[in-house]
């Protein structure tokens, strides 16, 4: 392999080339063996007069995700003659390769779930430690080797910006500049608008890729291959742009869309809320009879690639899948590893990125960003929910049987709102309904069993009507809940609520939403 004429050696620093594993635009990637150690990894090449040198600003970024979860270890850096390289975690094949292999027009529900779950966690732990990714794609999540086959890791940092520069959040700003990201999933305002990206546009490139797995054929600007002329280019950023989320998810759970609209609608500085959305898809796989694990099995278990039904006894993978998945790893000769045996090269590798990398400010210390905009919560969140917010309103609901005067449901309500509000998210989850649920037993007749407003819903498509009925129903329900006689009548108002804040016209509690529980609870003090 060479470039320019320079030829790759057999050894670079301490390491012995075994075999190429991929390449990209800005060099080769290499299983490699330490010459000493016998430690196997995976090393970045790459030629010190690259015209864009993205090993070098990858190695300023390394030391500030170490220890994250699906942050790769890197090892040692440097440079032997003309080639830059990084020895990183030896890692599996990306969500690109396995998808590819699978054959299938789409991906499995349960998979992209799994796929949402975690990548939202990865975003989550570069974000905290104040770095954007700018570049997600299936080809930069990666699943581990055995024993950590089930979990992504992030790779390629060569895009990556820190958005906290001297303690603060990067500004904003107008001025024309050149694309950063990936055709396919940078988000609309990156790469049709040219906005300064932030946390927003990593995740709603995530939402782009989610979308993409479950699309038969994919995105339909990703259909014709990468542009290859400016014309083509603007095609495929005017598909994009014009392509609104309700088109783009037509016949995907309603997740998706509220996931993409979600993302489009947080501002440059804002936080997205994780923890929120990773439990809207965990809810999501347990609705379709999936487990609650982020663990991402692949292949897929047979049962549940093309039906949600379970087909019991019929336990096997896809054979050729399997076989060759195993049979790639089979050919790693993995060995006991030891950890971070070249130290010191590590030490110079973080000392030589403080110096080389890119941004101003790469020798401060590590900030840590609170991603919550909740305030602290001393309970003890038992593991199921892994979202404050679920765990609020799960004991809240809680509370609703105990509640025998309109003065504690006042109350339960008020707080119900606040946690709603406390959120990014506002929309109405499988918890929150649950609330709604309890509540209107409560209002018309603790004895009576109600039935779940989720399950009474017919999951149809979502429509314009639908949404319109929505606007009506809970604009009607803010102006009347105030001269509301009864609580059987208050009942009926919140029932109405929970059935048309659903799946066909948008789980997001509106501003009228909002309003109509302020007046609920205002109402029950009235009423007691
Ligand atoms: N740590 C790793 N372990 C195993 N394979 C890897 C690892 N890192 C990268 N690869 C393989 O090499 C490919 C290219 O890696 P990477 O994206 O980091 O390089 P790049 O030159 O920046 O590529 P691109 O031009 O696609 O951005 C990956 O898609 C993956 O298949």
């Amino acid at each position: 392999m060479s470039f320019d004429g320079d030829e790759i050696p057999p050894v670079i620093g301490n390491w012995w080339l075994e075999e190429m594993l991929g390449s990209g635009y800005s060099g080769f990637i290499y299983r490699a063996r330490h010459l000493h150690t016998r430690q196997l990894v995976a090393l970045k090449v790459q030629h010190v007069d690259h015209e864009c040198p993205t090993n070098l600003y990858e190695q300023g970024f390394y030391p500030y995700l170490q220890g994250g979860e699906g942050m790769p270890t890197l090892y040692a850096a440097g440079i032997e003659g003309v080639w830059n390289y990084l020895a990183i975690d030896l890692l599996g094949p990306s969500l690109e390769t396995l998808f590819r292999r699978s054959g299938k027009e789409t991906m499995d529900l349960r998979s992209v779930c799994c796929i949402a779950m975690q990548v939202i966690a990865r975003l989550e732990v570069m974000h905290t430690r104040g770095i954007l990714h700018r570049d997600i794609q299936l080809g930069n999540c990666v699943i581990g080797l055995p024993p950590n086959e089930k979990k992504i890791y992030m790779i390629d940092f060569g895009f990556s910006k820190r958005y906290i520069q001297a303690g603060r959040h990067i500004p904003d700003s107008k001025a024309k500049r050149d694309f950063i990201g990936n055709y396919w999933f940078s988000s609309v305002g990156v790469h049709c608008r040219g906005k300064v990206p932030s946390r927003r546009d990593d995740m709603e490139a995530l939402a782009l890729m989610l979308i993409h797995l479950l699309t038969p054929r994919g995105l339909s600007w990703t259909r014709n291959g990468v542009p290859k002329t400016d014309a083509a280019h603007d095609i495929v950023k005017r598909a994009k742009q014009s392509a609104r989320p309700e088109d783009l998810c037509q016949g995907l759970p309603v997740e998706f869309e509220d996931f993409l609209r979600y993302c489009r609608r947080l501002k440059f500085k804002d936080a997205p809320d994780y923890e929120q959305w990773i439990e809207e898809f965990r809810e999501l796989a347990i609705a379709h009879g999936y487990p609650d694990s982020d663990d991402l099995v692949w292949p897929p278990p047979t049962e549940q690639v093309s039906c949600n039904r379970r087909r019991p006894g019929s336990t096997a993978p896809p054979p050729d899948e399997l076989d060759r998945i195993l049979h790639d790893l089979g050919q790693l000769q993995l060995e006991p590893q030891p950890v971070l045996g070249d130290r010191t090269n590590i030490e110079q590798a973080v000392r030589n990125a403080r110096q080389k990398a890119h941004e101003p400010d790469s020798d401060r210390q590590v900030i840590t960003i609170s991603s919550s905009s909740e305030g602290s919560d001393d309970d003890t969140i038992p593991p199921r929910f892994v979202g404050k917010k679920a765990y609020k309103i799960s004991k809240l609901t809680s509370k609703l049987p105990d509640a025998i005067d309109n003065q504690a449901l006042s109350s339960l309500v008020t707080e119900f709102v606040a946690v709603m509000k406390s959120n990014t998210s506002r929309t109405l989850t499988k918890d929150g309904s649950g609330f709604l649920d309890a509540l209107v037993k409560q209002l018309a007749d603790p004895s009576v069993f109600a039935v779940p407003m989720r399950t009474r819903l017919k999951d149809d498509q979502g429509s314009a009507d639908h949404a319109n009925a929505k606007l009506g129903v809970v604009a009607r329900l803010r102006r009347e809940v105030g001269s509301a006689r009864t609580n059987g009548r208050l009942a009926q108002m919140v029932q109405d609520f929970g059935n048309v804040t659903n799946r066909s016209s948008g789980r997001t509690i509106t501003k009228d939403g909002f309003a109509f529980l302020e007046g609920l609870a205002r109402r029950l003090e009235e009423l007691k």
